[in-house]
């Protein structure tokens, strides 16, 4: 059974078809890198997969059940959710932001939460080594900072799957690095980790499988040593390997 899954995809925002034609399974134990230049769908297509966008045609599926069959704490069971915009505005304490990873088991601040909650919040905390900002209020952390703290709140849930949208985006290179580990560790425990990068090297490192988008389709999908060909790399992105890392075709 996979951790998430979506089926002949299609997506239309404004009109536009953003999304056409995507099938994507997720499997527990795997870390899928989703590539592809700006604009080709990568948010859209986690945020489909999380029933966040409808669909006009295919299907979503967490586990083995359709999201329309899944109501809110039943879908926050099942996947986690790592947004690319994480700006938090309002004042909270950066526990009681980790603590909302808990909801979909009651929600509450970290005060009322129980025991084990309390436990994943702060472990969480200290994987993404943010426990020495867990009184800090968000709205005072720097964007790195922020984005530790966010990241917490998506593992703190301990869904089986997790879906993350550029999550090194405004991490200094070894909170960039520990942060991918963090979710290398997540899909060796047993997870399906869905990440979007634009990073290519960090998803030849740590992918099982990469897919990559063009355009709102698939352009390419399998193990980052053979999808990340030469052609690939000119046709959906323009660039190629030069000296010293991907110079433009
Ligand atoms: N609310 C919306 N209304 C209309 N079009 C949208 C909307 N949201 C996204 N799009 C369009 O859908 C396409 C896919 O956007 P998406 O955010 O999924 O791309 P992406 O691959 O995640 O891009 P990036 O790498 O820049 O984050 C883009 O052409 C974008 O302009």
């Amino acid at each position: 059974m996979s951790a998430a899954s979506l089926q002949d995809a299609r997506v239309r925002l404004a009109g536009r078809l953003v999304l056409d034609q995507v099938s994507l399974c997720l499997e527990p134990g795997e870390l899928v890198a989703l590539l592809g230049p700006n604009g080709s769908g990568k948010s859209t297509t986690i945020k489909a997969a999380l029933g966040l966008l409808p669909l006009e045609a295919g299907e979503a599926r967490l586990g083995d059940v359709p999201l329309r069959a899944l109501g809110p704490r039943e879908r926050g069971r099942r996947a986690s959710y790592l947004p690319q915009t994480r700006r938090a505005v309002w004042s909270i304490e950066a526990r009681d932001l980790v603590a909302l990873g808990r909801f979909a088991y009651g929600s509450a601040p970290y005060e009322r939460l129980s025991p084990a909650d309390r436990a994943a919040v702060d472990e969480a905390l200290e994987r993404c080594d943010a426990a020495d900002l867990a009184r800090r209020g968000v709205d005072t952390l720097s964007g790195g900072e922020q984005a530790r703290v966010h990241l917490a709140r998506a593992l703190a849930a301990g869904a089986p799957a997790l879906l993350a949208d550029e999550p090194a985006a405004a991490l200094d290179p070894r909170h960039q690095y520990e942060a991918m580990a963090l979710l290398r560790a997540e899909a060796d425990s047993g997870r399906g980790v869905l990440v979007a990068l634009h990073d290519l090297h960090a998803a030849r490192r740590w992918a099982d499988r990469v897919v990559v988008l063009d355009a709102g389709r698939i352009a390419a999908q399998g193990a980052p040593g053979e999808a990340l060909d030469a052609g690939v790399l000119a046709q959906v992105f323009g660039v190629r390997e030069g000296e010293g890392g991907f110079v433009p075709d």
